[in-house]
């Protein structure tokens, strides 16, 4: 096997108030590979969050480190690109200018920025729009700009916390798929939060899942789905068998962690 592209190593994070300490994640260990889509998902508060800042050198870690092509990450790089939850488009920029903006800030021609920029909105299916505002589009059309203006950048690694996280089911599986394609075409590596099963079931090669806090791992899961994942892939015994472990291991997690509130509460 090659030189993994990232490598998380042994990650701690513990959050010091003047009143409390909060241990977020605990001793996280886990490589993704050059071209690989990584999903992280776990119970809400497991530190889902706070191990994708960390990776995006967003948060600093109180022990370990992330390495990117054994470099360690200190501080946020152009080698990392992040598509967050919220709505991150410029709202005072049309399609195209939000696009092309990342190069622009890199230095690149005008004339090669705008080119690169069109090219990257026909792949994410936005063709005929680059002269729109955010707010003439849908929410799963924006959430494409903002993919769109971090993959043309062609960052080593793409880092997404929730995508489409405030999209309906349907739209975020038509949406993961297509991202599916993007990622096949330009080679992207992918690191990905999702509270969403299905997503994650379909859209991995690899899933970290966490415990309740502090987030361990409590199980890695390479994916045996075929490729290419449409669809179709939702109705594969691989599909049914990797959704049913996801929820019984969430399943466990949720009720370790009622166990735990009960604990406190008692
Ligand atoms: N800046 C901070 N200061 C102190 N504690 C924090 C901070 N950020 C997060 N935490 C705590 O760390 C823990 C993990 O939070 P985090 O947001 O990383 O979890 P998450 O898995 O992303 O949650 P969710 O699924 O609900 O989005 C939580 O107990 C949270 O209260």
């Amino acid at each position: 096997m090659t030189e993994p592209l990232l490598k998380v190593e042994n990650l701690t994070k513990i959050y010091k108030t003047e009143t409390k300490e909060t241990v977020a994640i605990k001793d996280i260990d886990f490589t993704v590979q050059k071209g690989e889509f990584v999903s992280i998902v776990g119970p809400s508060g497991c530190g889902k969050t706070t191990l994708l800042e960390i990776l995006s050198g967003l948060r600093q870690a109180t022990t370990g480190a992330v390495k990117i092509k054994d470099q360690v990450v200190t501080g946020p790089q152009s080698s990392i690109g992040i598509v967050f939850q919220e709505e991150s488009t410029f709202p005072w920029r049309t399609v195209v200018e939000n696009v092309e903006f990342g190069l622009l800030m890199q230095g690149k021609p005008k004339k090669e920025s705008r080119e690169k920029a069109i090219d990257m909105i026909e792949l994410v299916g936005l063709k005929g729009f680059e002269n729109s505002y955010p707010n003439e589009l849908s929410g799963g059309m924006r959430q494409r700009v903002a993919i769109a203006r971090t993959l043309v950048t062609q960052p080593e690694i793409v880092v997404m916390d929730e995508p489409f996280g405030a999209l309906d089911e349907q739209t975020r599986l038509i949406l993961g798929g297509e991202l599916l394609k993007i990622v096949d075409r330009t080679k992207a590596t992918i690191v990905l939060v999702t509270h969403s099963i299905q997503e994650a079931a379909l859209l991995s090669d690899k899933i970290v899942v966490l415990s309740a806090r502090p987030g361990r791992i409590k199980n890695l899961i390479e994916s045996k789905l075929p490729k290419p994942r449409d669809a179709q892939a939702l109705t594969t015994p691989e599909f049914a068998e990797i959704t049913q472990t996801l929820w019984s291991n969430l399943e466990e997690e949720s009720l370790t962690k009622t166990n735990e509130n009960n604990k406190i509460g008692s």
